[in-house]
């Protein structure tokens, strides 16, 4: 698959958008207008800097508003083409991106319309220009694809196809299998963009809220399975008007896209497999991927922290066991059933306690991690000594370290060897042996930075495979936290994201973006009674809370008391029970305990907005 991508992506000056294209792998570019129009570089600087980087050049857009107008706009708009037709031999560029008419066409007639087109394409022609005519999905007579390509039909030049655009045909919700009517020769070209569902108007939708694909809501594997059917095999190109991307960091943007687009190519590749079969001959070569099953578990939790006493003291609450002192590093274990933390001081100088690391469960990390770099995941080195586990790690978009390691049935790993629980045991902990009651990760929530999380959804889906459910927006005092669940279908992986609302402008400003770990356990009252005991500082929750529980569910006698005398929150829907609790926050870090009954898949959702507002209050009283 040949992968292009539009200027207009990206942030930066064109030179600097270009370097970045090429450097994240990218074939070509599809030039915007404005960012030449605003360029100091003239059109052959342009093109000689394309040949440096080994770009190619495939689109230059938009032109706008050329057909259907009357006869003395036309006259003023093939003088605008014809200089622009002079600028494209100048760039080396041999197409033009043409858009149905959305402002001065006032006559509502393909034929006119298509005579007009046919004057634009002969002049064309003379500069050795093919016009791409795409049909937007505002536009003023020819919103819908299938009508712009009978436009095309009646134009009848060779140098003037079709361009497709994914988001103008799934959009409006076209049936995008028409795309497999139009001869391959006359589709110019393919653009793509992925998109969240929303009700608003089009337009804004379009210039706004387009993603990379994969990180929306369209199938783009099934828009492309009816190109590549179609005998397509041009430049696929991503289109993606998006505030997000414009005003950030535009090497990295490119990275995120290119991973969009090896992933998509993936996908289409299986979706087509699927659909019609295996040993389908089509002209469009796609390239595949390493094949790895979703990771079956959490390996283990890192948490980085120069003074780890605090983290140490709550996982000693919540009933975790002192498993050892790594024989090299300054590294110690806690575990409790499958649950595993790693606490670590190495380079954690003035770092406040902080998830630096998760440990997923893969059945051959080498493949894992081959297939995480090939989707441009960077690779995180940790240097090892020759007799322990070399464990393979990537770099998650938001610096969360991602361990690929192997999977192992019975509950031990390989790396535990490493660690000897004889030194190093804080005083209370000293023989404590792990008592049980909580039995595993549940799910792990990771806050991530609102410019960045888009990306790290794209991430976890092509990496690791993860599932994406739909998003949802809790109201938290400082704001809507929208927040975005990954899994794995056995739900053995459960990984939430969330953007933290930004704080900055508050007068409780420190921004601080907590991030937890869940634990499972079979007997949520047994762990915090014991919790409490042994002195854990809970989340508390407000008594309204509580009675606004009881007017909802009607709880059996004491069963509320018990919930208030712990500080635990409860849910119920038709599928089952959910009881959890909140420690304080450390650092950056808190833990969550959660007991499900019977079949609830949930998180507690309508709880969230008490634990954000208890959080908040303890930030404003100067506690964690
Ligand atoms: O929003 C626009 O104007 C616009 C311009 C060019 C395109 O290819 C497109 O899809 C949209
Ligand atoms: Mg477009």
């Amino acid at each position: 698959m040949r992968t292009s991508i539009a200027t207009v992506c990206l942030s930066g000056t064109l030179e600097e958008k270009m370097r970045a294209c090429a450097d994240a792998g990218f074939d070509g570019i599809e030039i915007f207008e404005q960012d030449l129009l605003v360029s100091p570089s003239s059109p052959a600087r342009i093109r000689a800097l394309a040949g440096e980087l080994g770009l190619s050049l495939d689109l230059y857009q938009p032109f706008r508003d050329f057909e259907g107008v009357g006869e003395d706009l036309l006259e003023a708009n093939l003088y605008r083409a014809e200089a622009k037709f002079k600028l494209m031999n100048q760039l080396g560029v041999d197409t033009m991106l043409l858009c149905t008419n959305v402002a001065t066409a006032t006559v509502d007639d393909d034929e006119a319309a298509a005579a007009q087109l046919r004057r634009l394409g002969q002049l064309a022609a003379k500069y050795g220009v093919r016009i791409a005519y795409e049909a937007l999905a505002w536009g003023r007579f020819v919103s819908d694809f299938e009508h712009a390509w009978w436009i095309v039909e009646l134009v009848d030049l060779p140098n003037f196809g079709t361009c497709l655009d994914s988001f103008h045909i799934l959009s409006r919700n076209w049936d995008p299998s028409g795309i497999e009517k139009i001869p391959a020769e006359k589709i110019f070209f393919v653009q793509l963009a992925d998109a969240p569902r929303m009700s608003m108007d089009v337009l804004s939708w379009s210039r706004h809220h387009r993603v990379f694909p994969g990180e929306g809501d369209f199938d783009l594997a099934g828009f492309m399975g009816h190109l590549v059917r179609a005998g397509y095999d041009g430049p696929v190109s991503l289109e993606i008007f998006n505030d997000v991307f414009r005003q950030t960091d535009e090497v990295r943007t490119a990275v995120d896209a290119m991973r969009s687009m090896i992933w998509l190519e993936e996908q289409t590749l299986l979706h087509l497999q699927e659909a019609d079969g295996p040993g389908g001959r089509y002209a469009m070569k796609l390239a595949t991927l390493p094949k790895v099953d979703d990771p079956s578990g959490f390996n283990f939790t890192e948490v980085k922290a120069e003074d780890t006493a605090q983290v140490q003291e709550l996982l000693y609450q919540l009933g975790f066991g002192y498993a050892g002192r790594h024989r090299t590093k300054p590294v110690q274990l806690w575990t409790q059933g499958q649950a595993r933390i790693i606490i670590n001081e190495q380079q954690a100088r003035k770092m406040e306690p902080t998830i630096a690391a998760l440990g997923f469960d893969v059945e051959n990390p080498v493949a894992a991690a081959s297939r995480a770099v090939q989707l441009k995941a960077t690779p995180v080195l940790r240097p090892s000594q020759a007799d322990e586990e070399v464990l393979q790690a990537v770099s998650a978009p938001d610096s969360t370290e991602i361990f690929l390691c192997e999977a192992s049935g019975d509950g031990t790993v390989a790396w535990m060897k490493e660690f000897n629980p004889r030194t190093g045991a804080p005083d209370y902990a000293a023989g404590v042996p792990a008592a049980g009651l909580i039995t595993h990760v549940d799910h792990v929530n990771l806050a991530q930075p609102w410019q960045h999380y888009d990306e790290a959804v794209l991430f976890y889906e092509s990496t690791l495979s993860l599932d994406r459910q739909p998003s949802t927006e809790v109201p938290s005092p400082v704001g809507l936290v929208r927040s975005q669940v990954m899994r794995t279908e056995d739900r053995r992986i459960r990984l939430a994201l969330n953007i933290a609302p930004l704080v900055l402008e508050h007068p409780a400003s420190a921004p601080r973006y907590p991030q937890h770990v869940a634990f499972a356990c079979t007997d949520l009252v047994a762990v915090a009674r014991r919790a409490l005991e042994r002195g854990l500082d809970f989340l508390p929750v407000p008594a309204n809370y509580y009675a606004d529980l009881q007017a909802r569910f009607r709880l059996a006698d004491g069963f509320l008391e018990t919930l208030q005398q712990y500080n635990l929150l409860y849910d119920r829907d038709e599928d089952g029970e959910f009881l959890h609790f909140y420690t304080a926050t450390v650092g950056n870090v808190f833990f969550e305990v959660v007991e499900r009954r019977a079949g609830y898949d949930g998180y507690g959702a309508p709880n969230t907005p008490v634990r954000l507002a208890a959080q908040y209050g303890r930030t404003r009283r100067g506690r964690g």
